[in-house]
């Protein structure tokens, strides 16, 4: 598979080293100041660039038809935006806040224990994320799907940095040194807590599911998830 590479930082090298690792290629390495990008060449991009660029390097690549995979955080906003071209042009576009296997779990089994929780009427949630400090966004995206989970599955109306009110959630971000990803959700009551949480040992997960993405996009048309992928449903 001929993959086109937006945003060449943390993710997008190891993104590199996977892709060849499982026997494909890298046909353009795009980063700050692009200059002419060779659409002609790739099959597929992947986009692990910078929140300000994501919707021009996604749009961009839908026009001239080349399926994409977005992991690029923060410009979630313009979510509609994106997937509305995508019908237009009739193209392939997946995004997802997190790409390992693991996160894609921990978003499943988030939404089951908001749904029995909220049932009891007895505790309060809270969402802790940690990563390194060089990330840009606050809170991470992945804070902000499973923030989105427990709304679909509880009371809770919203979220916030921070403690706000009883149908809100907070969500509190940390950064750390290199700490590649980690999410907690505690729930809290009166007389005792409920904690599942996700730790990434290193960006690896991320970037392997990234690539099985580009791999199963190939040949389709419409805008997915990583639900799509990954066969997670329950017997
Ligand atoms: N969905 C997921 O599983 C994951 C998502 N991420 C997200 O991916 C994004 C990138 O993360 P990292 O690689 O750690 O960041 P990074 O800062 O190491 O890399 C971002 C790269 O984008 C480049 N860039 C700037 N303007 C650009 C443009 N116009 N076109 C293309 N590239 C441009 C920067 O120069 C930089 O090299 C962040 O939004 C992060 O939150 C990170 C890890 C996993
Ligand atoms: O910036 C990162 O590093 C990460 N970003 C994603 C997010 O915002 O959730 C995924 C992962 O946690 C690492």
């Amino acid at each position: 598979m001929k993959i086109a590479l937006f945003g060449y930082g943390k993710m997008g090298r190891m993104i590199d080293e996977i892709s060849l690792e499982r026997g494909h290629q890298i046909v353009a390495r795009i980063d700050e100041k692009p200059g002419e990008i060779p659409y002609g060449e790739m099959e597929v991009a992947i986009d692990f660039s910078v929140p300000e660029s994501a919707v021009t390097n996604i749009k961009g690549c839908l026009s001239k038809g080349v399926p994409v995979i977005s992991g690029t955080t923060g410009w979630l906003e313009r979510f509609g935006e994106v997937s509305d071209h995508c019908e237009k042009v009739k193209g392939a576009f997946l995004y997802a806040s997190n790409f390992s296997l693991g996160v894609n779990i921990f978003f499943e089994l988030n939404r089951i224990l908001a749904s029995m929780v909220d049932k009891t009427g007895e505790y309060e949630v809270g969402i802790d994320e940690t990563h390194h400090i060089h990330k840009l966004d606050t809170p991470s995206g992945t804070a902000i799907t499973l923030a989105e989970g427990i709304i679909e599955n509880s009371g809770y109306k919203k979220w916030a940095l921070d403690k706000e009110g009883p149908e809100t959630i907070p969500i509190y971000s940390h950064r750390e040194g290199e700490v590649p990803g980690t999410h907690v959700i505690t729930y809290t009551g009166g007389v005792d807590e409920i904690r599942i949480s996700h730790e990434a040992f290193s960006r690896k997960g991320f970037a392997l599911g990234a690539v099985v993405a580009a791999e199963w996009i190939l040949g389709k048309q419409g805008v997915f998830s990583m639900k799509d992928v990954l066969n997670l449903g329950r017997k």
